[in-house]
């Protein structure tokens, strides 16, 4: 029976939620499928963590962490804690400290799945977003801190390693798909050195890919061009913080946010790749039960797929969309139920296949 190692990391408010509900699944899915299991172990690495002993991650987290096959995180973020402290200290603490430089955020309406879109149906899209430096590189500083003359510097910083490697992943996941199309997305026109040298790097990539399709965008015209024609869209690449913007969107235009899910994939697989839901803590809906735990079954099946359970990972994707489609679904998307009802739904389909 093949074992994969998990690392279990809920973190803060719904991402206590939906990671529950999300083990509950893989460990029905490992049951129902018979050749391979779970051993997971969970980590309190949370905000309450951080409030009551000073730390996110204890001495010696990172290396622990690095045994494993896989991390499957929530969310992090509390209201007792400033959002720049818990993001440095935890997710970004994981994905950096494990170079985990793509990633990968699929988007499309699943079954069953209203979108305020017209034309949504059309949304086929994976956002590779750069996940280990541009504007989240933490370079930039505070000098007269309270008085008048304050500055404040958020430096991105492009290294030509970097953006590489970034494209290149971009490029092939787009060779292989269907439609082999790639967007640049960009802000060179303001930004006239690091965007330039994104762009750059982009177009001598694009040598070794003749049979992938490529065009360029500004930004701002990328979310237009998702809104107003999503089937010109295929893989798109973007920055660190643009793609962060872009796929909340990508997300809201496939029906919720509650939905979409993620990769941060370390590709030459040096360290763990991590998988999370792209959602936040989600303050305003904490602890009442109603999170919507299909973006974290999205995750799940991603995680499946990295872990070389593609069968398996096929069977979990086909349960969330007969879930979806049954119009079983939580208030984000329109429904009443909760996340229990949606979770215990999936678990008996797939135990009934
Ligand atoms: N990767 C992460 O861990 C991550 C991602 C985003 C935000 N954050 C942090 O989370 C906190 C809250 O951030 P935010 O409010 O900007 O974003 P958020 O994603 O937590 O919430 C935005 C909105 O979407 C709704 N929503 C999100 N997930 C949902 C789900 N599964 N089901 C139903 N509704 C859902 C929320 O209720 C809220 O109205 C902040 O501290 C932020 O830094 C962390
Ligand atoms: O990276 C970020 O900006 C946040 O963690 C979050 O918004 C995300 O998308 O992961
Ligand atoms: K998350
Ligand atoms: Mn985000």
């Amino acid at each position: 029976m093949r074992s994969h190692r998990v690392a279990v990391i809920p973190g803060d408010g719904i991402g206590l939620e939906v990671i529950e509900a999300g083990k509950k699944v893989l460990e029905t899915l490992a049951k129902k499928s018979g050749d391979f299991h779970f051993e997971f172990e969970d980590f309190d690495w949370s905000s309450q963590r951080y409030l009551s002993q000073g730390e996110y991650i204890p001495e010696g987290g990172l290396d622990k962490l690095s045994k494993f096959d896989a991390i499957y995180f929530g969310a992090v973020g509390s209201q007792d804690v400033p959002d720049h402290v818990s993001l440095w200290e935890l997710r970004l603490a994981i994905c950096q400290g494990f170079d985990q430089y793509a990633n990968v955020r699929p988007a499309r309406v699943l079954p069953g799945v209203n979108s305020r879109l017209k034309g949504a149906e059309e949304i086929d899209w994976i956002i590779v977003r750069e996940n280990s430096e541009g504007e989240y590189s933490g370079n930039g500083g505070r000098v007269h801190q309270g008085h008048p003359e304050e500055v404040g510097t958020e430096v991105s910083v492009f290294t030509r390693k970097g953006i590489e490697r970034i494209h290149r992943f971009a490029f092939k996941l787009a060779q292989s798909r269907p439609r082999k199309k790639l967007t640049l997305v960009t802000k060179s026109n303001a930004q006239r050195h690091g965007m330039v040298l994104w762009d750059e790097v982009f177009f001598e990539v694009a040598k070794d890919f003749p049979d992938v399709k490529i065009d360029r965008e500004l930004v701002d015209a990328a979310t237009t061009r998702m809104v107003l024609k999503p089937e010109t869209m295929d893989v798109i690449v973007a920055t660190n913080l643009h793609a962060d913007i872009l796929s909340d969107l990508a997300a809201a235009l496939s029906g919720s946010l509650g939905i979409a899910p993620t990769a941060n994939l370390n590709p030459e697989r040096i360290y763990p790749s991590m998988f999370e839901p792209i959602h936040g803590s989600a303050f305003d809906i904490a602890g009442q039960g109603i999170a919507n735990p299909v973006g974290s079954f999205w995750t799940a099946a991603m995680m499946l797929e990295h872990l070389g359970e593609a069968t398996a990972a096929e069977r979990l994707m086909a349960a969330i969309e007969r879930l979806t489609d049954s119009g079983l679904q939580t208030k984000d998307l329109g429904g009443s139920a909760n996340t229990r009802d949606v979770t215990q739904a999936i678990c008996s389909d797939i135990e009934q296949q």
